[in-house]
C-alpha cells in the first residue's frame, strides 16, 4: 500500500493550473511527482524546463484506463486536473466530454480506489452548479461519481475522494484575460459579450491552495468550495484599460456565446444548507444516506432555505478592485512591463 512518501500523480499535469501545482510541490515535498497527459510535446517542454529526475512523465489519456492504471499504480495522492473545460468546445463535441470529463474521471477514481491511493482530489467548476452547457454537465457527472463512489467505499476505506470546486482562473490559458490583453496589443477592438455578465475572478494561486486544502482535510466525499469575488466583465474591460493606459480603446459587443449564463453558482442554496464554513472555504458534505430515504422523511429536518452563492451576489470588485487583483498578478505585471517598452 503506498504511504505517505510515495509519489502524488497529477493528471492534466502540463496545463496551467499542473504546472503551477507540480512547481510547489517540487519546493514542498521530496515524493516523486507524475505527469499523465497526452501531449507529447508539451511534456517535452517541461521536461525541458524543468530537468528534474524527481518527475516522471507518463503520455496516456483518461479515457484509457490502462494509461491511467500505469500512472497510478503506486501513487499516494492523485490531483485530478485532466479536463476539456472550454465551453464552446464541449459545446460543439459533447461527446467528447463525455469521454474525457465523464468515463475518464471515472477510470482515474476506479484507478486511484483499487491502487489504494489515500488522497485523490477531483477539479471541477461553478458550471457544474445548476448546469447548462455540456462542459458544466459533464462536470457535474464527475461529481457525482466522485460521491457515489465515496458513498460505496464509505469513511474507513484507504482511499478518500473529494472534489473542488471553483470558478474562473483569471489569465489561464484560452480564457477572456489573455484575449483581451491581445486585442488591446493589436489594436483590435475588445470584444465583449455581455457587459453585465459577472464571473467569479480566481488567481491560480488560490485554486492551487483550495486543491492542496482538500488534499489535507478531506474527509470521504467531501467537496470544497473557495469564496472568491466576482466582477461584470464591463469592470474587467475598464480595469484592462486603464492598467494599459488605452482609455479611448474600441470596445465591441459580440453577444451571448453558445450555453453562457449571466452569472454563474459557486454554491446552490441545498449544498450551503449543510455546508461547514471553514473561512475562505466551505466544506459540503457527503450525503450518506442510503437509497431508502424513508427514514429520512419521517424523521429528518426541513432544510433551511437559503440563496444560491453566486456572482451576481458574491463580493462585487469594481474597477478599481478589478485593477488591484490583475496586479497582484505577476503574468499582468509582466505584461505590462513589455507593453510601456
Ligand atoms: O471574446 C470574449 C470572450 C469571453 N467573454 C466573456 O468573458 C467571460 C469569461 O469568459 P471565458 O471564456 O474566459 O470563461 P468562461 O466563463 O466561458 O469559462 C471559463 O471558466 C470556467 C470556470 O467557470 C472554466 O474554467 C472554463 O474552462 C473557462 O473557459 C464570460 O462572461 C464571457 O462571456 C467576452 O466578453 N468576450
Amino acid at each position: 500500500m503506498p504511504d505517505e512518501n510515495s509519489p502524488i500523480l497529477i493528471t492534466g499535469g502540463t496545463g496551467s493550473f499542473g504546472k503551477t501545482i507540480l512547481l510547489q510541490l517540487l519546493q514542498s515535498t521530496d515524493r516523486e511527482l507524475r505527469v499523465l497527459s497526452r501531449d507529447e510535446e508539451k511534456q517535452d517542454a517541461l521536461r525541458n524546463q524543468l530537468r528534474n529526475p524527481r518527475v516522471r512523465f507518463f503520455i496516456g489519456d483518461v479515457r484509457d484506463r490502462g494509461s491511467v492504471d500505469r500512472a497510478v499504480k503506486g501513487a499516494g495522492a492523485v490531483f485530478h486536473a485532466a479536463a476539456l473545460k472550454q465551453v464552446p468546445s464541449c459545446e460543439f463535441f459533447p461527446l467528447e466530454a463525455v469521454r474525457t470529463n465523464i468515463l475518464g474521471s471515472e477510470n482515474v477514481i476506479r484507478s486511484s480506489i483499487e491502487h489504494k491511493v489515500a488522497s485523490l482530489v477531483c477539479l471541477s467548476t461553478d458550471k457544474a452548479v445548476h448546469p447548462i452547457n455540456a462542459m458544466g454537465i459533464s462536470k457535474a457527472m464527475m461529481e457525482k461519481l466522485a460521491h457515489a463512489a465515496a458513498r460505496e467505499i464509505g469513511p474507513s476505506a484507504p482511499t478518500t475522494v473529494s472534489c473542488v470546486r471553483y470558478g474562473n482562473v483569471m489569465y489561464s490559458r484560452g480564457s477572456v484575460i489573455p484575449l483581451f490583453i491581445k486585442q488591446i496589443k493589436a489594436g483590435q477592438p475588445i470584444t465583449v459579450t455581455e457587459p453585465d455578465m459577472t464571473r467569479f475572478l480566481m488567481p491560480l494561486r488560490d485554486s492551487v491552495a483550495l486543491v492542496r486544502f482538500a488534499f489535507t482535510h478531506a474527509r470521504q466525499g467531501d467537496l470544497f468550495i473557495r469564496k472568491a469575488p466576482a466582477a461584470t466583465i464591463s469592470d474587467l474591460v475598464l480595469a484592462l484599460k486603464d492598467l494599459f493606459e488605452v482609455p479611448d480603446h474600441p470596445v465591441e459587443i459580440i453577444g451571448w456565446r453558445h450555453a453562457e449564463k449571466l452569472a454563474e453558482t459557486l454554491a446552490s442554496a441545498q449544498e450551503l444548507s449543510t455546508a461547514e464554513d471553514l473561512g475562505d472555504y466551505w466544506r459540503i458534505q457527503l450525503d450518506g444516506r442510503d437509497l431508502n430515504y424513508s427514514a429520512y422523511f419521517s424523521e429528518g429536518d426541513r432544510m433551511p432555505v437559503q440563496e444560491d452563492f453566486h456572482s451576481h451576489n458574491a463580493e462585487r470588485l469594481d474597477r478599481e478592485g478589478v485593477k488591484q487583483l490583475l496586479l497582484s498578478l505577476e503574468e499582468i505585471r509582466s505584461e505590462l512591463q513589455t507593453w510601456r517598452n
